[in-house]
């Protein structure tokens, strides 16, 4: 881990050995195990990985969403130094949709389809501060709706979910997360389902709204590329554990583990359109099906016989660390 300078309460949201699993005939089997991750207030993370590797079952074992036959089992989060696994199942309650707030690729996952805007948005404020007067919750709707870029917002908080385009009905979940000006947000894919142009823009906003507010934001991606335009700092997840961690740029210049470099081999390259993509031999393996040692190893160029000891997060640079026996070195290729 990267955190052992600063204090816990420096942080918006801090996991500590998270594990999470899902209970079935033969026994608990883990689909997050020990991630630790640090998140300071206004900093936008990566959560980086093919699918399957545990990024939405640590985005919502954080939220406390996810369900039986799911459980966390192990590990503190901490949102503002504050364990929610110690917490009463009321205040998770009234920290979901006020503090920390989840974005999902479907925003109908946030909408109610039969409701007006103006109600389900009245709602979330209400929800949290009753005593609000309705004018001003209306008014602070309207414009979360217009700093999200929906035109008209006065006029289109009347609409139903409905009349919105896919992209515009993302914008009115996103302003939804983040109408009581949470610490955290953990955003989903939220843009994948969305074309490039769409999806640019909204991040460019969830990028200033975070940096204007200081919110923190855990950005879910399996696209290398969502996350080179938008975050500081990367987390890159594999078969349910944290396999890399460092700041952005170092990682995509330097990558330290062999999945991650097979994940940035995996870009499409802008100046080569019609060369043919590389892809990752193999698949993410299901989480009752694990590989001993390093998991990713029967996936790897460069595995040796250690790999198949386990293997520890273990930092590299005061910023940098990796979950790899034989990180690369600086310029390695695979052949
Ligand atoms: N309800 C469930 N019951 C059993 N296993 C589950 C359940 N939900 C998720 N899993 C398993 O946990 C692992 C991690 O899933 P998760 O959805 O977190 O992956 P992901 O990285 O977010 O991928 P994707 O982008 O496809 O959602 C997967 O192997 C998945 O099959």
């Amino acid at each position: 881990m990267t955190t052992n300078m600063t204090s816990r309460s420096d942080y918006a949201l801090e996991l500590r050995g998270l594990e999470t699993v899902f209970d079935g005939d033969k026994g608990a089997v883990a689909a997050v195990r020990n991630v630790n991750l640090a998140i300071k207030p206004g900093e936008i993370v990566g959560l980086v990985g093919e699918s399957g590797s545990g990024k939405s079952v640590t985005g919502l074992s954080i939220m406390g969403l996810i369900d039986r036959p799911g459980r966390v089992s192990k590990g503190e989060i901490l949102l503002n130094g504050e364990d929610l696994r110690k917490v009463s199942a009321k205040r998770l309650r009234s920290l979901r949709g006020d503090r920390m707030a989840m974005i999902f690729q479907d925003p109908m996952m946030t909408l109610n389809p039969v409701l007006r805007i103006d109600t389900q948005m009245i709602e979330a404020i209400t929800a949290h501060d009753p005593r609000i007067d309705k004018t001003v919750a209306r008014n602070r709707c309207r414009d979360a709706l217009g700093m999200v870029g929906i035109p008209d917002p006065e006029e289109r908080l009347y609409a139903y979910p409905h009349q919105f385009s896919g992209g515009m009905r993302q914008r009115v979940a996103i302003a939804i997360a983040m109408l009581n000006n949470p610490d955290l947000i953990i955003a989903d894919e939220p843009t994948t389902a969305l074309d490039v142009t769409i999806q640019a823009q909204i991040i460019a906003e969830m990028q200033k709204l975070c940096k204007e507010r200081g919110t923190a934001l855990i950005w879910i991606t399996h696209d290398l590329t969502v996350v080179a335009e938008l975050t500081q700092r990367v987390y890159v997840m594999y078969a349910g554990s944290v396999v890399e961690e460092g700041p952005l740029d170092d990682v995509l210049d330097n990558p330290l583990h062999p999945y991650t470099q097979g994940l940035i081999r995996s870009i499409p390259a802008d100046n080569d359109p019609g060369s043919r993509l590389f892809q990752i031999p193999g698949m993410t393996p299901p989480i009752d099906r694990m590989p001993k040692g390093c998991r990713f190893h029967p996936r790897c160029p460069y595995v040796q016989l250690d790999c198949l000891n386990d293997i520890e997060l273990t930092q590299t640079s005061a910023a940098r660390s990796v979950r790899c026996a034989h990180p690369i070195n600086q310029g390695e290729q695979v052949s």
